[in-house]
């Protein structure tokens, strides 16, 4: 990956987009209201628009107990599951494999009445990096996905609308050995999910449309998201 056109750019938001996701909703500047809430789900959202369009930045964070950052951001990255879990998915291709650790996709959403149909192109990097609070402890999985550019895919030359994002998944593992030394399992791990996204939908969409799209599906696709982990990974060996 360190060879490849992409890889300052990737380097830099990577190390931005994580940033932004360690900081807690009160040091991440004010304006954060919370929309929805679901046991350990809380979903925030700045109301913000440029141009004329929404462009709400979003922040999810959520404690699912029983699986691992590694395998969050395991199902997150990896194009074979994707289908199974992003609930507004019609099309999804893998443009490029930059490395194995980075990939570029063109995916086209379902049309959301009465908007038009959008689509997006992104490159998808996935990350471990050292947990800087506790040198031995687990380590912080992340995934970032930001929109890019592909000579054969121009914005707007279809029936779809190009739409910009800025994503990043990072995820804490907290493990909690048992007291009677007996293995560790499934019940003794937890992870901690940041979900960051700032979404500009291309052309105009009425304000009310989007936040009213957002205010439904977050909730909806970080639930059935995890739902899909636990239920992949539950016989499965833990992925550190
Ligand atoms: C009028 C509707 C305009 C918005 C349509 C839209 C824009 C973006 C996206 C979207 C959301 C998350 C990602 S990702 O996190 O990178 C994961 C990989 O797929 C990529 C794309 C979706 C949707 C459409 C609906 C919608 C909105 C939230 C959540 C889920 N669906």
């Amino acid at each position: 990956a360190c060879q490849h056109r992409l890889w300052p750019e990737i380097d830099k938001v990577v190390q931005q987009q994580v940033a932004m996701a360690r900081m807690g909703i009160g040091e991440c500047g004010s304006g954060w209201q919370l929309f929805a809430e679901d046991g350990e789900m809380k979903m925030y959202r700045r109301e913000e628009e440029l141009d004329g369009m929404v462009v709400d930045p979003l922040k999810a964070v959520h404690v699912v107990k029983g699986i691992t950052g590694h395998e969050v951001c395991h199902y997150f990255f990896t194009p074979q599951y994707r289908y199974d879990w992003e609930t507004t998915l019609e099309q999804m291709n893998v443009l490029e494999t930059i490395s194995d650790d980075t990939l570029m996709f063109m995916q086209t959403h379902k049309r959301i009445w009465p908007a038009s149909q959008r689509d997006v192109v992104f490159w998808s990097h996935i990350r471990k990096l050292p947990n800087e609070k506790d040198r031995d402890g687990p380590d912080i999985w992340t995934v970032v996905n930001n929109s890019t550019e592909h000579p054969d895919y121009p914005a707007n030359n279809g029936k779809c609308v190009r739409i910009f994002l800025k994503v990043c998944l990072m995820c804490q593992t907290r493990v909690d050995p048992p007291k009677d030394g007996t293995p560790l399992s499934r019940e003794n791990v937890s992870c901690k999910i940041t979900y960051c996204s700032v979404v500009n939908p291309g052309g105009w969409a009425p304000a009310s449309v989007l936040r009213a799209v957002y205010k439904r599906e977050y909730p909806k696709f970080l639930k059935r998201f995890t739902a899909y982990i636990i239920n992949q990974t539950k016989n499965k060996p833990i992925m550190f």
